[in-house]
């Protein structure tokens, strides 16, 4: 029986493919709006964000497997969100408001939550959240707009990607690297792990 990633990160899949966990995607369907769920809610706090978006999606994904009639087996979702002090920064919309975050995110730290979900095919459910601070060097304007530029903000939570050219301007992180990606490699392994066992 293998485990649903019910995630269109390609991140995630390369996360969890370090791990060597065989996996299938359970992708949203083009009569789900994916982006409503992540909404956020007047004077949410980031840490309880992640977890309830995170929650939902993994319902949304459950709802989905049992609609397609799809062989059971676990299902796997997670939430990565940007947090500078109490703004939640999610995906950059368009190149004005990619170039905003990054300006807002340059010469400071900021936390990064990634909280996971799974469920076995009892419908018991597993979570953890990790969380990393990130330091952030100051960069000048010109370079910003010429990383919105390379494209590589988009799709991204608080519009950069460690993984990527942005990585020039992060001075120290504290934390979960994989976290910080998408997956953190730990926490899920753990869930895995804890499903397997119970
Ligand atoms: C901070 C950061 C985020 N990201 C990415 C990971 C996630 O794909 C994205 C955060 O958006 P999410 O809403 O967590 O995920 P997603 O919409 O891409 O995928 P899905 O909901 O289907 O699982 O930002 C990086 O790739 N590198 C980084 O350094």
């Amino acid at each position: 029986m293998s485990l649903y990633l019910a995630s269109q990160s390609p991140r995630r899949r390369q996360l969890l493919d370090q791990l060597g966990v065989v996996h299938e995607l359970l992708l949203p369907g083009p009569d789900e709006d994916a982006e409503a769920l992540e909404a956020v809610s007047e004077g949410e706090a980031p840490l309880a964000y992640v977890q309830r978006v995170t929650r939902a999606k993994l319902e949304a994904s459950l709802a989905r497997l049992q609609r397609r009639a799809l062989p059971p087996g676990p299902v796997l979702c997670a939430d990565t969100t940007v947090a500078l002090g109490p703004r939640i920064l999610g995906k950059p919309g368009d190149a004005t408001e990619a170039l905003a975050m990054l300006q807002a995110l340059s010469g400071q730290a900021h936390e990064v939550h990634t909280a996971v979900a799974l469920a076995d095919v009892r419908g018991r459910v597993w979570a953890s959240v990790s969380s990393s601070t990130v330091w952030v060097a100051e960069v000048p304007h010109a370079d910003l707009a010429a990383y919105v530029a390379s494209g590589e903000p988009f799709g991204k939570a608080g519009a950069y990607g460690i993984q990527g050219r942005f990585a020039a301007w992060v001075s120290r992180i504290e934390g979960s690297y994989s976290g910080i990606m998408g997956l953190p490699l730990f926490e899920t392994a753990q869930l895995l792990r804890q499903a397997a066992e119970a």
